[in-house]
């Protein structure tokens, strides 16, 4: 029994679709910002999927997760005070709770309905939300951050859905401005930033923004995610202007990590070599980016 999701006509990748084989629909339900699936897949364990777009998966949720957690956190020194935005699945909290110097991390998540799926399908990654750290905070991010006192935060996690639903307005000006308002001098935001295959126009957008937005440093990352379109994913690592931005993005980054447990789980992907490497950009990608 194979279930077939066809969405030739998602605008993200025109003419493109992928399909999982379906073993059983664990949750089928709809929030007032999207539809929510869950289903045990035969190959990738079980599957979460918001408006007909896979999310994460079992099997390769590691990979964004952790890449998206550790390029920004182990970017500078002893993190103290961190944001995640969107992330309510809590597979980004938990791979902030590896770092021993956080203090205090902020989760803003719009959509109440996936932080509760998750808690009950996804324990592997809910278990974020158990750290006594974790404050949530159920609402709009522009909203929330509107509100943050300027230079509250060390760095910021932009673990973002498409912007082709509620994450919309997460890839415009106002936005950035307000993370950059957020962030202290020096402070780092890590932003779900597409597919250097697909988005090149959407990347180069985003890039232009961050070049105006901070004065710091600009630089895109990638990471291969089998079940994300294109089988790649970027980030946006961009540094505030602080007394010494000790950004270090190609180069080594600051902190080892290798070993650091959460909740009895190891670390399945990011390593300091694998930190290093997603920098590095094919020619194409090369030329359709770094100018920007
Ligand atoms: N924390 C779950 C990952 C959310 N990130 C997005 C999922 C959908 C992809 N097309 C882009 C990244």
């Amino acid at each position: 029994k194979t279930s077939k999701v066809q969405y030739y006509n998602n605008p993200m990748w025109p003419g493109e679709a992928h399909s999982l084989k379906v073993e059983k629909i664990l949750y089928q339900g709809k929030s007032p910002y999207q539809e929510v699936l869950i289903f045990e897949s035969a190959t990738y364990g079980k599957v979460l999927v918001l408006d007909g777009i896979v999310q994460l998966t079992d099997k390769d949720e590691c990979a964004y997760q952790e890449m998206i957690t550790h390029l920004p956190l182990c970017s500078i020194p002893s993190p103290k005070k961190v944001l995640v935005i969107g992330g309510g699945d809590g597979g980004v909290l938990r791979e902030i709770c590896r770092h021993s110097s956080v203090e205090s991390i902020d989760i803003c998540e719009i959509d109440q309905l996936v932080i509760d799926v998750c808690k009950d399908f996804f324990p592997d990654l809910s278990v974020g939300f158990k750290d006594p750290r974790v404050q949530l905070h159920v609402g709009d991010a522009v909203e929330f951050l509107r509100n943050a006192p300027e230079g509250t935060y060390d760095a910021i996690i932009v673990d973002s859905s498409d912007p082709i639903g509620p994450a919309q307005e997460l890839v415009e000006k106002p936005f950035f401005e307000t993370i950059a308002r957020a962030l202290r001098p020096g402070g780092v935001l890590c932003n779900q930033a597409e597919s250097m295959w697909l988005h090149t126009h959407l990347i180069q957008d985003m890039l232009s923004i961050c070049h105006e937005t901070f004065k710091g440093s600009v630089h895109y990352a990638w990471t291969s995610v089998p079940t994300y379109p294109s089988g790649a994913i970027g980030f946006l690592l961009c540094a505030k202007e602080g007394p010494s931005v000790n950004f270090l993005t190609p180069t080594n980054p600051i902190e080892k990590l290798e070993g650091a447990m959460t909740a009895g789980r190891e670390i399945r992907f990011y390593n300091s070599e694998m930190h290093r490497a997603a920098f590095v950009l094919p020619t194409f990608a090369k030329r359709e980016l770094e100018a920007y």
